[in-house]
C-alpha cells in the first residue's frame, strides 16, 4: 500500500525501516556466509558447504544429490532456498542456501558465474554466546578433516589441454584425482622415507609452530633428480598421505608476473601447488656458474584484447623474481597450510636464489634404484619375498651397485614378466641388470679410449705442436663416449 502512495525515491525507507524493526524484535540473529569475498573465494563458505553435505547431526527435509565424476560418494546439499537444521553444544541452528541471480556483470579477470550464492545462519540469540565462534571453528576443522579423509581429491590445472580454462591460462581447472601412488609403494631409502614423512606430519600439524614464530605457514620441496626416479609418484605420495588438493602449475601457460600472483590467489589453503621440470619452464640458469643461458621457452601469446593494456603491456613474461614472489612474497602468504614442490631434472641449472632455505626447506635428491628400493618394488610387483630366494638376492645387491638403473626400469621388467611367475621375473631382473653392467664396461672402455686419443692429440707434435691439421671435435667425442663410431 505504501508503494502505491510514496515516490520511487522514498520507497525503500519504509522496507529498511521495517527490516530494521523486525531484526531489533526478532529473538534470532542472522550471519551471510557469501561464496565471494570481494572476487576471493570465501573459505568459509566452502567449508560450510562441505560439513553440511556430510555431516549426520544435519537433518533437512529437501536437499539434492550429486555425485561427481569418478567418485565412489554421494554427496548432498541444499536446494536453493532451503532450510537444513542442525545442533551444536545443545543449541539449535539452521542454516539457508540463497541463490539470487547477479545483477550487473562488473569486470573482473575471474570468470564470475552469473549466480550469487551464500548461506544464512540463523542463532537464537541467547545461544549466541555459547556457540560463537566455536561453532564456525568447528566447522572450520570438521571440513578440513572431511578433505583429509576424503578419497576423492582434486587435482587442479592451468593447463589449457581440456580448452575451456580462460585465456591466458588464468583460471584453474579441476578432475577428481586417484594417483594410487603412497609412501608405502614408494621406492627409495626409508631412511629418508621417514625423513619426509616426519616433515610433512610436522608441517600439517604446526598450525600453532607456525603462528608462535611468525612464519607463513609454508613449506617448499625441491625433488631433483634423473627422470623415472619418482619425482612424480612422490608428489603423489605427499598428497595421499596428507589428504590435499593437487595444483599442478604449468608455467609455460602463465604470460605475466601479475597473472601468476592471481593463479596462486586461486588455491585454496591444505593443497600442493607443483611446478614440474622448472628448468624447462622458466630461464632459470644458475646466474652465479657463468653458464650459457637457454633461451626460455615460447610463452603463448596474449589473449588479442589484452595486447595493449597497461598491466599486461608492461610485463610480458613470468620471470624468476615473479616466481619467487609467486613462492615467497607477501602474496604467498594469503591463505594457510600451502606445500610448494618444484621438480627438476637438472638442479645444477636452476638459480640459487630459488634453492635459498627458507624457500625450499627440503632438498630431495631422488636416485637410482638402491637395493632398499628394489626390495619395495619386488614387493609391490611380485608380492612378499620368499625363504628360497637368497641366492637371487644375493646376485641383485651385489650387481646393483655397479650400475645407474632407475626404478621405472625396474618396475618395467618386473610388470612385463610378473604373468610369467615371481620366480621368472626375478631372473629376468637379475638378467636386464646384469647386462646393464656390461654396458656400462664398454661405455667406460670406450672412454679411456676417448682419454688416451685425447692425451695424444693434446701432446706436442714433433717438438712443434702446431704442424699437425688432426682435431677430434668435442661432439665427436661425446659421440665415441656413448659408444659410436668415433672417427678422428
Ligand atoms: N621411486 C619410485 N617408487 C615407485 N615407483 C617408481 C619410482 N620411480 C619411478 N617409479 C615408477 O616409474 C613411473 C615413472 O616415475 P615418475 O613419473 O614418478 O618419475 P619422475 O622422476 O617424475 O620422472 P620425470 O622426471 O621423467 O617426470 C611411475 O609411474 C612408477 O610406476
Amino acid at each position: 500500500i505504501l508503494h502505491s502512495f510514496l515516490p520511487p525515491e522514498l520507497r525503500l525507507s519504509p522496507d529498511k525501516l521495517s527490516r530494521r524493526l523486525f531484526r531489533y524484535f526478532s529473538s534470532y540473529c542472522y550471519y551471510d556466509i557469501a561464496e565471494l569475498d570481494g572476487v576471493s573465494p570465501n573459505e568459509l563458505y566452502n567449508a560450510v558447504q562441505l560439513y553440511l553435505s556430510n555431516t549426520a547431526s544435519v537433518s533437512a527435509t529437501r536437499v539434492s544429490l550429486t555425485r561427481p565424476p569418478n567418485s565412489s560418494t554421494f554427496t548432498f546439499n541444499l536446494s536453493n532456498n532451503d532450510y537444513l537444521y542442525d545442533t551444536f553444544n545443545g543449541a539449535a541452528v539452521s542454516w539457508e542456501h540463497h541463490v539470487t541471480q547477479r545483477q550487473s556483470q562488473s569486470f573482473s579477470w575471474r570468470p564470475v558465474s552469473d549466480e550469487k550464492r551464500g548461506f544464512t545462519l540463523k542463532i537464537n540469540k541467547k545461544d549466541k554466546p555459547f556457540i560463537l565462534p566455536a561453532y564456525l571453528d568447528y566447522i572450520m576443522d570438521s571440513a578440513a578433516e572431511l578433505r583429509r579423509k576424503n578419497k576423492d581429491r582434486l587435482l587442479y590445472t592451468n593447463s589449457r589441454g581440456g580448452g575451456s580454462i580462460d585465456s591466458g591460462g588464468r583460471g584453474w581447472e579441476s578432475v577428481p584425482f586417484k594417483h594410487p601412488s603412497t609412501f608405502e609403494t614408494l621406492a627409495m631409502d626409508p631412511a629418508l622415507k621417514d625423513e619426509i614423512i616426519a616433515d610433512l606430519r610436522e608441517f600439517s600439524e604446526g598450525k600453532a609452530f607456525y603462528e608462535r614464530t611468525g612464519r607463513a605457514w609454508k613449506r617448499g620441496y625441491l625433488l631433483h633428480g634423473p627422470p623415472g626416479t619418482g619425482k612424480s609418484s612422490m608428489i603423489a605420495a605427499m598428497a595421499n598421505h596428507l589428504g590435499y588438493d593437487i595444483y599442478d602449475l604449468e608455467l609455460t601457460e602463465v604470460q605475466t608476473n601479475s597473472n601468476l600472483r592471481k593463479l596462486l590467489m586461486k588455491t585454496t589453503p591444505k593443497s600442493i601447488i607443483v611446478i614440474e621440470d622448472i628448468d624447462c619452464s622458466l630461464e632459470l640458469t644458475n646466474r652465479s656458474s657463468g653458464e650459457k643461458k637457454e633461451k626460455p621457452p615460447a610463452q603463448k601469446p596474449l589473449p588479442s584484447g589484452a595486447a595493449a593494456s597497461g598491466e599486461e603491456a608492461q610485463v610480458r613474461s613470468v620471470t624468476l623474481s615473479g616466481l619467487l614472489n609467486f613462492t615467497d612474497g607477501l602474496w604467498s602468504c594469503c591463505g594457510n597450510e600451502r606445500i610448494f614442490v618444484f621438480t627438476t631434472n637438472h638442479v645444477e641449472r636452476l638459480d640459487p636464489a630459488l634453492l635459498r632455505s627458507g624457500r625450499m626447506d627440503m632438498h630431495i635428491f631422488m636416485g637410482y634404484c638402491s637395493f632398499p628400493a628394489l626390495k619395495i618394488l619386488v614387493k609391490n610387483y611380485l608380492g612378499e619375498r620368499e625363504e628360497e630366494e637368497e641366492r637371487v638376492w644375493m646376485e641383485l645387491e651385489e650387481v646393483l651397485v655397479k650400475v645407474e638403473i632407475t626404478p621405472a626400469d625396474v618396475s618395467e621388467v618386473l610388470i612385463k614378466n610378473r604373468r610369467r611367475g615371481r620366480r621368472v621375473a626375478l631372473e629376468e631382473l637379475v638378467k636386464v641388470v646384469k647386462g646393464r653392467v656390461e654396458e656400462r664396461k664398454v661405455v667406460d672402455g670406450g672412454e679411456e679410449v676417448v682419454e688416451e686419443v685425447k692425451r695424444t692429440l693434446e701432446s706436442p707434435n714433433d717438438g712443434g705442436g702446431g704442424g699437425t691439421e688432426m682435431s677430434v671435435d668435442d661432439e665427436r667425442l661425446d659421440d665415441a663416449k656413448e659408444g659410436k663410431e668415433l672417427t678422428v
